[in-house]
């Protein structure tokens, strides 16, 4: 035996255990249902255990009965024996049939409401994780696993391990009943077991190799076609639809491979079970008739044996069946527990307590912060910027400068060092209580598909129908808005695809308007836009920000200039602060400010953006 084989049917085991353990609080949650829907199995294991009998009254007190008088007449009480066996034999199918559909009916109503309250957990938990984590993880695989792998959890919970319960727990009665009617012929049942559980085991680990693969190399697809589609404007207008073709193609052919391989094997696994089987009612069939005629059985006791031998080995047989599916489901668990178990970085310390409505006074004190361990992008930041102050962050690109940004928002937490607001440390304060005072636009406003009234509204909580059209006005949108066909509510495309780029800059400007916050952030917030295009915009990002703190984060001199402030960041540190003109002509030529008419030259734009 392979030891990878093995390796991955230990793991298949461990992902189980290990969502199991996330499974239990809910479980407990359905406790009614899944104690109705054991009920309902036992009910349906004893009606299984019966279902023979009436056949074998019928079998000994009928026809036996009256083939021991051929040509007499049969004895009055005979037909009575029929009628009640047949009777019973429809109770018997009746009872099950409905024991079986409540069994169905409560293990999948469990399994769906378990499943749903995991997938909330899921999505939940996502988006407490830290930008530390989402700025690695591939989103496609990410939409995988709340989607599909809990799906999967879902669909193979409900279809294969309870049906496979109930199969176990119907083998193991069967074979107590026949021990107790007839232990030789139980032994000569339980003789074929260990070579069940020999080829089933091997098999079966075999199976679980390949269908965690391909569980994998499905979640790889996944990835990759959302990334694909995501991004299909770079596609299409890069030409990369061949080579992502190419490599959807390579991909979505291993997933076939191992699919057909594990169906190959799955099949050779049941095919197997059937011989296996065959021998065992051989062996059962020579030795029960040898006792039936040495008047030991009756022939109705010998023909409840038989059925009772293909129902007690149907387990092995859906053993291969259902193999391949629950490793998938255990490869499908262990990627839900993996994320379950990824801890935010950033989180409310016990100590943390709701900021009050801030001011507005930003200090950075010898901040230090890195992405990568060992390679620092700030190096000992510091920084004041005063309540109610306009600042321009300038400076080369990959200097650090959006890190600021990250780092007041609390999206990540500086290595050392300390950003304070109005002489608060941040993590003495409450993300919820924070995250609301400051309103960011960034460069690449992302919106939602839904409306552009919803989108507004995202800015802040609770917000009404005047807030929202008092921030389009401010932000100059609330024209071409009420020019849509829809006005307000039009539904924008996914991350505001059907806007032009100065439409949706406005309507992010508008939602970060109603948030009414004491800090503005602009970061990039101009970059890419028309030169008329820009001039609304920047008039419309001078109301929101009047009055209020502003952080600046640009390369644009024009939106420099209108600061009460510059600071020059390079290289992680603040090497240079003052008045606009002072700093900007201290710096002039260097790369990190794209002025004047060059900044409408996009070749010079090209090369600022290569430096
Ligand atoms: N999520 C991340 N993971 C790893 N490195 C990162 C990440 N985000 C930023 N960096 C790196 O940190 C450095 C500073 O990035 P930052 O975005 O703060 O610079 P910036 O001054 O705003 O640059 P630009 O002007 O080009 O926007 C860069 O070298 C960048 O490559």
């Amino acid at each position: 035996m392979p030891s990878s084989d093995r390796r991955s049917m230990r793991r298949s085991l461990h992902g189980l255990r290990r969502t199991a353990g996330y499974l239990k609080p809910h479980l407990r949650a359905e406790r009614t249902l899944l104690f109705g829907g054991s009920a309902a199995l036992f009910a349906e294991v004893a009606m299984r255990l019966l279902e023979p009998w009436p056949l074998k009254f019928v079998l000994d007190g009928v026809i036996a009965a009256s083939g021991a008088r051929i040509g007499l007449d049969a004895p009055d009480n005979l037909p009575m024996v029929l009628v009640l066996a047949c009777v019973a034999l429809l109770v018997i199918v009746t009872l099950r049939a409905v024991a079986a559909y409540l069994m169905t009916l409560c293990f999948a109503l469990a399994g769906n409401r378990l499943l749903t309250a995991m997938r909330e957990q899921v999505y939940a938990h996502l988006q407490t994780l830290s930008m530390a984590f989402h700025d690695n993880a591939r989103t496609g695989d990410l939409v995988t696993r709340v989607t599909s792998d809990v799906g999967r959890l879902k669909e193979v919970g409900v279809t294969a391990a309870l049906p496979l319960l109930g199969n176990v727990i119907t083998m193991v009665t069967m074979l107590g009943v026949v021990a107790v009617l007839d232990w030789q012929l139980a032994l000569v049942m339980l003789a074929v077991l260990p070579l069940f559980v020999l080829t089933g085991a091997r098999l079966s680990r075999k199976i679980t190799g390949v269908s965690r693969t391909q569980r994998k190399a499905e979640g790889a697809l996944a990835s990759l076609a959302a990334e694909t589609l995501a991004a299909m404007r770079v596609v299409q207008s890069y030409s990369l639809e061949d080579r992502m073709q190419a490599a959807f193609a390579s991909n979505n052919v291993k997933t076939l491979k191992d699919g057909v391989k594990a169906k190959k094997l799955s099949a050779g696994l049941e095919r197997r079970t059937d011989v296996l089987v065959g021998i065992a009612t051989a062996g059962v069939l020579y030795l029960g008739a040898t006792r039936v005629l040495a008047g030991a059985l009756t022939p109705g006791e010998l023909v409840v044996f038989l059925t009772y031998l293909k129902a007690a080995f149907k387990p092995m047989r859906d053993l291969a069946k259902y193999t391949g599916r629950i490793a998938q489901a255990a490869a499908s668990g262990e990627r839900l527990v993996d994320l379950l178990e990824e801890r935010p970085r950033v989180v409310n310390q016990q100590w943390a307590r709701s900021a009050r409505p801030f001011l507005g006074d930003i200090q950075f004190t010898d901040v230090w912060l890195s992405y990568t361990t060992g390679h620092p992008v700030l190096r000992g930041l510091n920084l004041r910027i005063r309540a109610g102050e306009r600042v321009a962050v300038v400076g080369p690109s990959g200097a650090g400068k959006s890190s600021v940004a990250m780092l007041l928002s609390r999206l990540r937490d500086p290595d050392y060092g300390q950003v304070r607001i109005d002489g608060h440390d941040l993590r003495d304060l409450t993300m919820e209580s924070v995250r609301p005072q400051i309103a960011i636009v960034l460069q690449e406003s992302l919106l939602f598909a839904m409306s552009i009234r919803e989108n507004i509204a995202h800015g802040a909580c609770d917000v009404t129908d005047e807030e929202i059209e008092r921030a389009a006005r401010l932000a100059g949108a609330h024209e071409f808005i009420t020019a849509l066909p829809d006005g307000y509510d039009t539904v924008v495309g996914e991350r505001g695809a059907t806007l032009s780029g100065g439409q949706r800059q406005r309507i992010a400007i508008a939602r970060a308007a109603v948030r009414d916050a004491p800090i503005v952030v602009l970061d990039e917030a101009m970059t890419g836009l028309d030169q008329d295009t820009e001039q609304e915009v920047l008039a419309a990002m001078d109301r929101l920000t009047d009055g209020r703190t502003t952080i600046v984060i640009t390369h644009d001199l024009a939106a420099a200039q209108n600061a009460d402030r510059v600071i020059w960041i390079d290289g992680g540190l603040a090497t240079d602060h003052g008045p606009p003109s002072q700093v900007l002509s201290r710096h002039a030529g260097e790369p990190g400010v794209i002025s004047g008419p060059h900044r409408r030259d996009p070749r010079e734009a090209y090369r600022a953006v290569r430096r």
